[in-house]
């Protein structure tokens, strides 16, 4: 199968650089007019999918608001995942997993194996047991055309005490996830299969990006403050391969499907004007 990296990058060619995050928060749900339950997350996903599926390069649904609704609401991930293949987007499930490689080697099977039920396009992975714990993310990843997306730099305000550590060669913990993910993109062309997660809201990085090769994805824009023009404080010379990602900002719009439309098409707009890219 093509790449996960040669997939994104003709998406965002066509539909521009936008990743819309499923986050169905008890607020928003309830800001819809839908119930706090099963049903309401079913129509919730549904609404999103019907509005954008077919017209932003990446869909994130976030798995904690579905599992938060036990097997009921992971069969609606699961329903949700398949709606959203077959509408065009490319699916990133942000579930952050992360554990010793043996486990590992269970999570790329729930999600990078075709066959699995969850299987979707690419995942968001936590590095803190060691980027090579996540080796068998990796390499199923290359196997079948997925991509991983590791954090590096968070976008909330706890995760610098941690991330801007210095390590014991003098780089920081965040520029040592940077430089291995560089490592597994060498060569890769169009772009690499295993991005960044660098926040919007971290300013400037003191990183080192120029290596990386593959996909940054920056949330953290609208809800959490930060706007489409601080993606160029935060990646410098580095635009190309930024994936800028909005949840409730767009969500926010919803449930009326010309509204959630005419919300991403903004941030679109904004961001192809933040990155220069016409
Ligand atoms: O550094 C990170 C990594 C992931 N996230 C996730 O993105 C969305 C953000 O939602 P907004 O409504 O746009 O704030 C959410 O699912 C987070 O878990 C992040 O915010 N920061």
């Amino acid at each position: 199968m093509e790449s996960f990296g040669a997939r994104l990058h003709r998406a965002v060619r066509e539909r521009g650089p936008l990743c819309v995050g499923i986050d169905p928060h008890p607020a928003l749900l309830a800001r819809w007019g839908l119930t706090d339950d099963v049903d309401g997350l079913d129509r919730f996903a549904r609404t999103v999918v019907d509005a954008l599926g077919d017209r932003v390069a990446v869909v994130k649904p976030q798995s904690a608001f579905f599992e938060r609704f036990g097997s009921h609401g992971v069969a609606v991930l699961e329903s949700t995942i398949r709606q959203l293949r077959d509408r065009g987007s490319l699916v990133l499930l942000d579930v952050k997993r992360g554990d010793i490689g043996s486990t590992v080697h269970a999570y790329a099977s729930a999600y990078l194996e075709p066959s699995s039920p969850m299987y979707v396009d690419a995942v968001t992975a936590s590095p803190f047991l060691g980027v090579g714990s996540l080796t068998p993310m990796f390499e199923l990843a290359a196997e079948h055309g997925g991509g991983v997306f590791v954090l590096a730099l968070t976008s909330n305000p706890e995760g610098a005490t941690v991330q801007r550590a210095t390590t014991a060669d003098g780089r920081t913990v965040a520029q040592a996830v940077i430089d291995e993910i560089a490592q597994l993109n060498a060569g890769a062309e169009p772009l690499g299969s295993i991005g960044a997660v660098i926040g919007a809201t971290v300013g400037e990085t003191g990183c080192d990006l120029s290596a990386i090769n593959g996909p940054l994805l920056a949330p953290g824009l609208g809800a959490q403050g930060a706007t489409a023009a601080d993606l160029r404080v935060v990646f410098g010379t580095n635009l190309s391969a930024v994936l800028p990602s909005y949840s409730r900002e767009v969500l926010g719009a919803g449930p009326d499907a010309e509204a959630l439309r005419a919300a991403a098409d903004r941030a679109v707009a904004d961001c192809r004007a933040a990155l220069a890219m016409s």
